[in-house]
């Protein structure tokens, strides 16, 4: 089967192609900024919706191709540092996980989540953005299996409700993508804590799972503490859909155009 190429797409496509690599590689350095990774265990992956056009002309120009082209993502290579990465070293790939070979990531092979990140955008058609780590109070919750409770007006702000447990799945295939869309297609979380591995967190773009990533490591903190002196108290239901309302549809900058 022929690999496919950059040169495959077309002009708009690899445009769209270079603006996500710039924005994913500089992502990656909210990771270690906010204490979230270890060495270089954490990702940031971002899709890159493609035109009919360009896909058509993928398709065409490498025939041997099967499997899913109907959009791309851009993920960074494994195990590389992060003051290693930029933009040209973040890896293309298929919405199966194949890399999309370029002139610049030669030899990298893409995040060891790639298969994760991959199942997330073929199945859960809105996101675009998935993020990885292992962030230290998240992944203490994820190593008991336990739900953090939403007992904080930050939790319903962000997440809805409580951040979920995700099953435990090994590496290397669809079943860890699997468990991510399943758990989180049942709960309004941006977060799932994949049971005794970490944190997953997906957005509309991968800014808004970064920032997922970050306050389930605020939160998952949080709560960690509270509970080390007593039970804290959930806040009501009708109170979270309140606050998640609120802050879903009114916090921050609103285009006010
Ligand atoms: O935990 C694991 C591998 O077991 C990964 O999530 C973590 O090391 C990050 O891997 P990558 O550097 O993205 O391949």
């Amino acid at each position: 089967m022929s690999a496919l190429h950059l040169n495959d797409f077309s002009a708009s496509a690899r445009e769209a192609i270079a603006s996500a690599r710039e924005a994913v590689a500089a992502l990656h350095a909210e990771l270690p900024r906010n204490d979230l990774v270890a060495w270089t265990a954490g990702n940031v992956s971002a899709r890159v919706d493609l035109d009919e056009g360009a896909e058509q002309a993928a398709a065409h120009a490498s025939e041997n191709v099967s499997g899913d082209i109907s959009g791309l993502f851009v993920i960074k290579p494994s195990g590389v540092s992060y003051d290693e990465l930029n933009a040209a070293n973040m890896v293309v790939c298929t919405l199966d996980g194949v890399k999309v070979d370029d002139d610049t990531s030669i030899g990298l092979s893409p995040s060891s989540d790639t298969a994760a990140h991959a199942y997330v955008y073929r199945h859960m058609r809105h996101v675009g953005g998935v993020v990885h780590t292992h962030s230290s109070y998240a992944t203490s919750w994820a190593a008991r299996g336990e739900a953090i409770p939403c007992v904080l007006t930050m939790m319903a702000d962000e997440f809805g409700g409580d951040i979920p447990v995700g099953p435990f799945a090994l590496i290397g295939d669809d079943s860890i993508g699997r468990g991510i869309v399943e758990t989180l297609r049942a709960s309004r979380s941006k977060a799932v804590l994949m049971d005794r591995h970490g944190p997953f967190t997906i957005g509309a773009d991968a800014k808004e799972a970064v920032k997922a990533a970050v306050l389930c490591e605020e939160v998952a903190r949080t709560v960690h503490f509270a509970r080390a002196y007593g039970e804290p108290q959930r806040i009501a239901q009708h109170q979270i859909d309140a606050l998640y309302a609120r802050y879903q549809n009114v916090y921050g900058q609103k285009d006010n155009t």
